[in-house]
């Protein structure tokens, strides 16, 4: 189980003016938990995001896992308890194949069918890939694609994917939508999904709306996704 108890993250420009991005936060996510985080550009999703998985320390407040302090773990530690990320923008790799990165992140010998078996998961056809380096020849989407591949092998208990979507063809982010639905079908797994799309909103069990970093709504999906649908100028949760 995760906890974030009254999370608040502040910067200060160059002029030295404080700016609040995270506003007391308080937000539990149970095991088996498949959430999806959502709320306008600038919301505070991603820097929500980079606090849980240890790229960024909050200012002040505090984050549990399975009762754990886990607030001044550095992101390593944090891998090591078993959370894993995904980047709204994934990192190259110079020098490292995709079949090494797969291999690293599924922690034991793996044979190259099992290698296909995760690309193929995100659309990529293995026999193209597996050789390839993971730099900049490879494309934005292919990128991605090839990151959740790796979360996938990761399979650990709590995976926070900051939108999956961006980048990826209409026909990869189907699969991507079974990807997700199987995760937390076939395993115990946490899913914490930030995202824009519908489909993927559509699939989670429950959904926080965070916007001018704070939470604005929390709930079960039937509940909270009507509402969004009526667009910024009428839902209720944008109003202020
Ligand atoms: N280190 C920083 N210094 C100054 N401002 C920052 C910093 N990090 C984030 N911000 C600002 O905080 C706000 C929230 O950013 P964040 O990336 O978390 O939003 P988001 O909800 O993920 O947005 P999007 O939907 O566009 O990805 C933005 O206005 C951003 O410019």
């Amino acid at each position: 189980m995760l906890e974030l108890q009254n999370l608040c993250f502040q910067v200060s420009d160059d002029a030295d003016t404080q700016k609040e991005i995270i506003r007391d936060v308080s937000l539990t996510f149970e095991d088996h938990a498949f959430i999806a985080i959502t709320g306008p550009n600038g919301g505070g999703k991603s820097t929500l995001a980079k606090l849980i998985m240890g790229m960024e320390r909050p200012t002040s407040g505090r984050i549990l896992y399975n009762g754990r302090d886990i607030t001044q773990m550095n992101i390593t530690e944090r891998a090591g308890l078993g959370i894993s990320f995904a980047f709204q923008q994934p990192v190259r790799f110079k020098g490292i194949k995709v079949s090494d990165l797969i291999r690293l992140a599924a922690g034991e010998k793996i044979q190259f069918p099992s290698i296909c078996d995760y690309l193929s998961k995100v659309g990529l056809c293995a026999r193209d890939y597996v050789n390839r380096d993971v730099d900049a020849s490879l494309s934005g989407g292919e990128l991605k694609r090839i990151e959740i591949a790796t979360i996938i092998a990761r399979n650990t208990p709590l995976s926070v994917f900051d939108e999956p979507e961006a980048g990826i063809d209409l026909w990869s982010f189907n699969n991507l939508i079974q990807v997700f639905e199987e995760m937390h079908r076939e395993t115990e797994n946490s899913l914490i999904i930030i995202s824009h799309q519908e489909r993927i909103l559509n699939i989670a069990d429950e959904i926080v709306v965070l916007a001018e970093g704070a939470v604005q709504a929390r709930g079960q999906r039937k509940d909270i996704l009507p509402e969004l649908l009526k667009g910024t100028e009428s839902c209720k949760y944008f109003q202020r």
